[in-house]
């Protein structure tokens, strides 16, 4: 599997973590096996931005986006970009069957792709993005680490391949969410080797 060997880390102490974040919801295995090789075949036959490349030749690690453009620089939505494509409708149904996206079904969509040794730093996703905020993982594990912004509490949150991340209300609004760029992580005794990792994360336009 794409995990590339870190499939023992889903069992055992330290993967309930997500709890003790209010309004944190992690669901693993959110889609198959099949569905997470497709999406990914099909995010590698477009093109990447990024890394020089517009739209955000600014940013180190390589991006895509789908629906509205984001700038990372004005940290404003710039542009339509017209509808989702239709790759995406597995994924998205799934989420509104779940009852993930109450408010209306996500418009945006940014992929994310993590090199090994690559991070995201400790932030709160901008206030152009709607309430919820979902992030779907492939490929390589890594820690979140969610940073309560008033008191600074920490909890680190095993994000498995294939797994979705839901944030709202506290975990949204209240706690800065970031990636370390450690090539190996500890966590309660798991061993994490970080990979590639590519995530997709929706949003709604506020
Ligand atoms: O890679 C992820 O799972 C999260 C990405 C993220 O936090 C963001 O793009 O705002
Ligand atoms: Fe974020």
């Amino acid at each position: 599997m794409a995990a590339g060997g870190n499939e023992a880390v889903t069992t055992g102490a330290g993967t309930e973590e997500w709890k003790k974040v209010p309004g944190l919801l992690l669901l693993e295995e959110f889609i198959s096996e099949e569905e997470a090789s497709q999406l990914l075949a099909q995010l590698d036959s477009l093109p990447w931005g990024g890394r020089g490349v517009e739209p955000n030749p600014e940013l180190r690690r390589r991006t895509q986006q789908f629906g509205y453009q984001f700038s990372f620089r004005t940290r404003t939505i710039e542009k339509d970009l017209g509808p989702l494509p239709p790759f995406l409708d597995g994924v998205v149904q799934r989420m509104q069957s779940c009852g993930i996206f109450p408010e209306a079904p996500p418009d945006l969509l940014l992929v994310n792709e993590y090199d090994r040794g690559q991070g995201i730093m400790p932030h709160v996703d901008a206030p152009s993005f709607g309430p919820t905020v979902t992030s779907l993982s492939l490929c390589s594990p890594c820690i979140m680490t969610f940073t309560k912004v008033d008191s600074g509490d920490a909890t680190h949150v095993i994000l498995q391949p294939r797994s979705l991340l839901v944030l709202r209300d506290d975990a949204r609004y209240k706690y800065k969410h970031g990636i370390s760029k450690e090539d190996v992580e500890m966590h309660n005794g798991h061993t994490i080797e970080r990979g590639r990792r590519v995530s997709l994360t929706f949003r709604t336009k506020t």
